[in-house]
This record gives C-alpha cells, structure tokens and sequence, in this order.
C-alpha cells in the first residue's frame, strides 16, 4: 500500500505518435500541494489530463491512496478525483446556482468555501468575472471532498488580489479536508506561495523534486531544465 494520496508510477503519454511523457513519477500527500512546474509544452496538463482519465493511451501505474486508479474520466472522478481546467468548464447560459445543481452540489454550498459570491448565485455564469468564474470552478471540485483536486494553472488570467483569494481558498480548504493538490504552474513565484513541494517536469519527466523552502534558492536549477540545459541532482 502506498502511503501518497497520488502516487504516478512511469507514467507515458502522448497524442497519436507524439510521445510527449516518457517517464513521469511523483507523488503527493494528502494535504499538501505540489507544484508540477515546466517551460510551454513540458507536458504539465497532459499529465493532469492522463491522470484524469483523457488520454487513453496512457501507461503506467496511478494509485489512488494504494489504489490502481483507472477507467473513464467519469470512473476516475468517482474514485475520488477532481480537475478544473483552463476555460473554467462553467455553462455559460446556466446561472451560477444552475451550474451547482446541474454538478449534484447544492448552490448554498459554494458560499461556504467563497460567501462573497452569495449575491452572484442567480447570474449566468457567462455573465461573472473571470475571478468569479474560477471560484466557483474552483468551489465545485473542492465541495466533493475528493482525495486528489488537479488543478491547471489554477490563477491564469486573474488579477493579483483574487490569486490570493483563491490560491488561499485551495491551501486552506486542502489542509482542512486533507485533499491532495496537484497544481500546474508556469511561474516559481506563485508555486511558491501555493505549493508545499514543486517537481520541475522537462524531457517528458520529472527533472527535480523541491520542497517549498528549496524553491527560491535553487530557481537556477530550475531555470536550467526550462532551457533544457542538464542540471546535476
Ligand atoms: N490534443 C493534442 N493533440 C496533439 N498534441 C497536443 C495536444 N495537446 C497537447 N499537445 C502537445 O503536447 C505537448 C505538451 O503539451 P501540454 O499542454 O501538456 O504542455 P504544458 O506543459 O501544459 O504547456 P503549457 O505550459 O503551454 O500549457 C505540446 O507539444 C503540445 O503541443
């Protein structure tokens, strides 16, 4: 039995015969957050879409708290998964509390993870901010208390005030519930506040695995594998 919440095993992966992993291997424990970060096109969504259930082609070995996690997305997500990609995944033409309901959620259950979107509920959610939008994204996945929340770069596109609020909804939330956070990010500065570890993923596989107080101190390191530069470790 594994003792990770996730643990990803040589896990390979790509589109048609484009291999774009090779060798992907890490784990994360439940409350904790890791940082998968990596240059454009490293292959960071595709191993929270491999993960998830997206890629078919897919190998390797995925346990979900020592369990083989596998099937359709669908499967995946009742085994205890959760993912908000980019674009958010919201029906526009549905109201906030519609977007809710239609997920299995009740509505009133996004204001206790964000009470600020209480006047926000009967909006289309075409209608909300983008801030707002990834809220409630962000909300939906965490209320089903999954094991693994794989978040895609989860502040893309928002100002820095609702980056705090949301990345400290995530932290907060995932500590509580003792949620595991797989989280992409293209930058080490906000890795660094979300994260408790970050693993660097370049050359189809994770080059460097940090813990959050190594990250600052060791951005050459990381620099170097988004250059695909070698790097000693
Ligand atoms: N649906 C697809 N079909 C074919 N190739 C794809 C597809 N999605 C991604 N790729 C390719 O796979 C590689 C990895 O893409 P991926 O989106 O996983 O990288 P990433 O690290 O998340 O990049 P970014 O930081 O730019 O989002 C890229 O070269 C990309 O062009």
């Amino acid at each position: 039995m594994s003792r990770a919440a996730l643990s990803v095993r040589g896990l390979r992966a790509g589109y048609g015969r484009r291999q774009v992993l090779h060798d992907v291997n890490l784990d994360v424990q439940a409350g904790e957050v890791l940082a998968l970060l990596g240059r454009n096109g490293a292959g960071k969504s595709t191993t929270l879409l491999s993960i998830a259930g997206f890629i078919p082609d897919a190998t390797g070995t995925i346990l979900l708290h020592g369990k083989p996690l596998r099937g359709t997305p669908h499967q995946r997500a009742r085994a205890g998964t959760g993912l908000v990609i980019k674009g958010r995944s919201l029906f526009a033409s549905l109201t906030v509390a519609e977007n809710m309901t239609l997920a299995g959620l009740k509505p009133e259950a996004l204001l206790e993870i964000f009470p600020e979107l209480q006047r926000r509920l009967s909006v289309k959610a075409g209608q909300l901010s983008g801030g707002e939008q990834q809220m409630v994204a962000v909300a939906r996945a965490l209320i089903r208390r999954p094991r693994i929340v794989l978040l895609d770069e989860l502040t893309f596109g928002l100002s820095p005030a609702m980056s705090r609020r949301v990345v400290d909804a995530v932290t907060t939330q995932a500590k509580a519930d003792g949620i595991a956070v797989l989280a992409v990010e293209q930058h080490i500065h906000i890795a660094e506040r979300i994260a408790t570890h970050a693993a660097i993923i370049g050359e189809g596989t994770v080059r460097l695995h940090l813990r959050r107080d190594e990250m600052l101190k060791r951005s050459d390191e990381i620099e170097a594998i988004y250059l695909g530069r070698p790097v000693d470790v």
